[in-house]
């Protein structure tokens, strides 16, 4: 029975039913995260009565609450092509059933790529192992940048393909795994955003020490927001102090998705050697050089048998708080066979509502195998996953996408990428087969492309294929669009919805430091730009400064260095910049005269009024109260312009001005010698006296700022962000971590990565969003007014 059309109030409806009259035998529980799933269990009173009239019961009431359940989940036939998935081409549904998209998402560092580069291995896509960082003078696989063997984290996700060899039924079964490595810094975000856009299904890994991270709730939010089912993998098991169970039960309250292990270690940190299976209650012991050989023993080792049996029950406890048939068989009392949890597990993952946790460490080959068979287990295929487009010829109406081979060609560019041999745009096929040679339209330009080179990509590495079937990943050349569009063969007037882009927040000035290299620079940018929808460009007109923006200080430094490396262009970059404004905080009244008559045509314009704040940020305003024509329509609007002119930079340092209103009520006009240009220009004048009268102020952006390290640096980052003259609103105390909110000045937070970095062993992160603009501190202001004052002194010396 499928349960996700149910409310909460469905579920009380159902619960007063079932509840007869005199006491509550038995009670509803609903799923917490998602209200969906109902689950009957005997109320502490119904378990005073004997076991089999609360089981009579139980049935009773499970009969009434089904029937009610069933009919509240009666849902009208949906869309037209709905009817072909039902009647799935049996050649269709075997090939799609051994597909899996799946991304690798975690916190930095927990060995993504460490165990990306195992799967690789095991799979036979290569041929040795290298270790991240370099350390071999190789580097991992999916590693391929320079820059990211160096710095040993991953700065672009990374695709590949291989292939499982699965034992079913004592037959090898072969699944085809798309597969992409995604970085785990907060400022390489928009890598996982998008591929968690095209992905159906997620590994998402943990640090078997330090398990939930303030990354792995940002990767929890993004799985979250394109519904993508996941698994995950507990690696570093050999490292001292590793507690695979510490890490389930974060997953359980600070992600709020139940978790339960579905394997226990056998030995732990340096003599962890092995798993029991808790689905087959087997052991797995890794042989091989490499751990390549996983063999499977019937007998459970004495020291761990007991944790077994009690993570087994938890297992199939956990499982019936989310599953209907597993909840029926927990409270019938009855053992689920490997068979009957292994279906369990796949349905509750597929639902979103659980995730099966497996263990080991990457690092030391061990039980990498056991979790690629959890993704053929439990990730879906294409065809369970519903992906819609909308169709614009029908009013935008949602219509499902069908990952058939014979369906019109359907596909999303998810990322774009500069290769030697031209632009590479990474596209997910959703629907009919992409073929060398077809005609696809881009569903946003409605341009017509000739698809002439189809690639599988292996990180760096390219296999060129004549066509790639509904429901894979691959790449093309030579397609000219934007990240996110869609591209259809022009049948279908489909568009599909793109991923979500965070804002930028942060600045900084930069300029090639030769002039020679313009021509490189502008290249470069212009290709960040396209490939990287978090990382802006402008051209400050103030300033006259070309400002680079996005996500956070290491973002604008690995394309500074991508600069000085790619296209050998050596940067100048300027302190990061700080957007201030500049506002009044008393009312001032003006009669100001502009006066230029010394024979020929001359100037003459008298504007009265005041300047006052207006207690907001939100602008400015311009009114006029003229009553007698003193001054004439035409140049009352010459005023407005001269106001909102003289906003664009203030007085005091340059900046814009907000809050301010303007009132123009009296004046006078010369018959000859007023114009639009002389009312602009006095009001100007008159804004710029009565400004510095009124008590003028700086104001400075606040950032709401998260800091996270673990427990032991608390002190040293509470320091830190004093130092900073930041504003602690609250301090979150976890089990080894701790958590600051702040609002900090974003002038004092430059270099704030760095510091944190020494001040916590590198342990330490931090997010920074803008918050509002509030008045800077006296000592901020006047040297920011001195320096105004010095940059201009020496601009009237040249
Ligand atoms: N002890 C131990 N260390 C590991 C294990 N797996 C990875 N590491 C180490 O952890 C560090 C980070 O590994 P990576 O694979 O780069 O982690 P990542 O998650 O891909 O890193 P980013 O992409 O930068 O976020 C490296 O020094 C690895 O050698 C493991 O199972 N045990």
């Amino acid at each position: 029975m499928r349960t996700s059309k149910l409310s909460r109030s469905s579920l009380r409806v159902l619960e007063s039913i079932v509840r007869p009259s005199r006491g509550a035998p038995f009670r509803f529980r609903g799923c917490q995260r998602c209200s969906s799933t109902a689950v009957l269990r005997p109320s502490s009173s119904a378990q005073k009565l004997p076991l089999d009239r609360r089981w009579q019961q139980r049935r009773g009431a499970a009969a009434a609450a089904a029937a009610i359940l069933e009919e509240a989940q009666a849902e009208p036939e949906s869309l037209a092509q709905e009817t072909i998935i039902e009647n799935l081409d049996p050649q269709e549904a075997a090939r799609l059933s051994k597909v899996r998209n799946i991304g690798i998402a975690a916190h930095i560092d927990s060995g993504k790529t460490t165990a990306t580069e195992r799967v690789l291995f095991y799979t036979g896509r290569i041929n040795a192992i290298h270790e991240v960082r370099g350390r071999d003078a190789v580097g991992a696989k999916m590693d391929s940048m320079e820059l990211e063997r160096e710095k040993g984290i991953t700065i672009q996700s990374a695709a590949t393909f291989c292939d499982w060899l699965k034992v079913e039924n004592g037959k090898e079964e072969k699944y085809h795994i798309n597969l992409i490595d995604t970085p785990g810094h907060i400022d390489f975000t928009i890598e996982v955003e998008r591929a968690l856009r095209v992905l159906d299904g997620a590994v998402m890994i943990l640090c078997a020490v330090s398990g939930v991270q303030s990354q792995t709730t940002t990767v929890d939010r993004q799985m979250k927001r394109y519904n993508v089912p996941r698994i995950t993998f507990v690696n570093k098991m050999d490292r001292m102090g590793a507690n695979p169970f510490k890490a389930i039960d974060q997953i359980n309250y600070k992600l709020k998705i139940h978790a339960a292990a579905v394997q226990v270690p056998v030995g732990v940190e340096d003599d962890f050697h092995g798993v029991v299976d808790l689905l087959t209650m087997t052991t797995l012991y890794a042989e091989g050089a490499r751990g390549e050989k996983i063999v499977r023993k019937s007998e459970i080792p004495e020291e761990v048998r007991a944790l077994a049996q009690e993570r087994r029950a938890k297992l199939i406890e956990t499982l019936a708080d989310v599953d209907e048939e597993m909840a029926n068989m927990f409270l019938d009392e009855v053992e689920p066979t490997d068979v009957q949890l292994r279906a369990a597990i796949r349905r509750a993952t597929l639902s979103l509502k659980f995730t099966p946790v497996f263990m080991g460490s990457a690092l030391a080959d061990k039980f990498v195998q056991p979790m690629l068979d959890g993704v053929c287990d439990y990730l879906p295929n294409p065809s369970e996953v519903e992906n819609t487009a909308l169709d614009r010829r029908q009013n935008e109406t949602p219509v499902k996408l069908i990952p058939y081979n014979s369906l019109p060609f359907v596909g999303l560019a998810f990322k774009l990428e500069e290769s030697p041999f031209g632009q590479l745009t990474y596209i997910r096929v959703y629907q009919g087969a992409l073929r060398k040679g077809l005609y696809v339209y881009n569903a946003r330009t409605d341009k017509k492309i000739k698809i002439n080179r189809i690639v599988r990509m292996h990180s760096n590495e390219m296999e060129e294929v004549s066509s790639v079937s509904a429901g894979e990943i691959c790449a093309v050349f030579g397609v000219d669009c934007a990240s996110g569009d869609t591209f259809t063969d022009g049948q279908l007037g489909y568009s599909m919805t793109s991923m979500f882009v965070p804002e930028p927040v942060i600045s900084l000035s930069i300029k090639p430091k030769n002039s020679k290299d313009s021509a490189n620079f502008s290249k470069a940018i212009a290709r960040f730009q396209r490939e990287d929808p978090t990382f802006r460009v402008h051209f400050d007109v103030e300033s006259e400064q070309t400002i680079i923006s996005g996500m956070g200080e290491l973002h604008l430094e690995v394309y500074v260095e991508r600069l000085r490396r790619e296209y050998r262009v050596e940067c100048e970059t300027g302190a990061p910049q700080v957007a201030y404004r500049e506002t009044m905080t008393e009312k001032v009244d003006f009669d100001h005269l502009f006066k230029k008559q010394t024979g020929g045509p001359g100037d003459f314009a008298r504007v009265m009024g005041w300047l006052e704040p207006t207690g907001n940020l939100d602008g400015n305003s311009f009114e006029e109260q003229v009553v007698g024509g003193s001054i004439g329509e035409k140049y009352l609007s010459a005023c407005d312009k001269g106001f909102h002119l003289a906003c664009e930079r203030g007085p005091l340092i340059g900046h814009k001005v907000l809050g301010l209103h303007m009132v123009v009520n009296d004046g006078a006009t010369h018959m000859t010698d007023s114009s639009d240009q002389a009312f602009r220009t006095a009001t100007q004048q008159a804004f710029r006296q009565a400004f510095v009268q009124g008590s003028p102020a700086v104001l400075e952006p606040l950032m709401k700022t998260v800091v996270t390290a673990p427990i032991e640096f608390q002190g040293n980052v509470v320091g830190l962000l004093n130092k900073r003259n930041a504003v602690i609103h609250d301090t979150e105390v976890g089990v080894d971590e701790f958590t600051v909110f702040a609002d900090c000045s974003l002038g004092g937070m430059f270099g704030f990565s760095g510091n944190l970095r020494a001040a916590t062993q590198g342990k330490g992160e931090f997010t920074m969003e803008f918050s509002r603009y509030e008045r800077a501190p006296g000592q901020v202001q006047k040297e920011l007014v001195q320096k105004y004052l010095k940059a201009q002194a020496d601009r009237s010396k040249k």
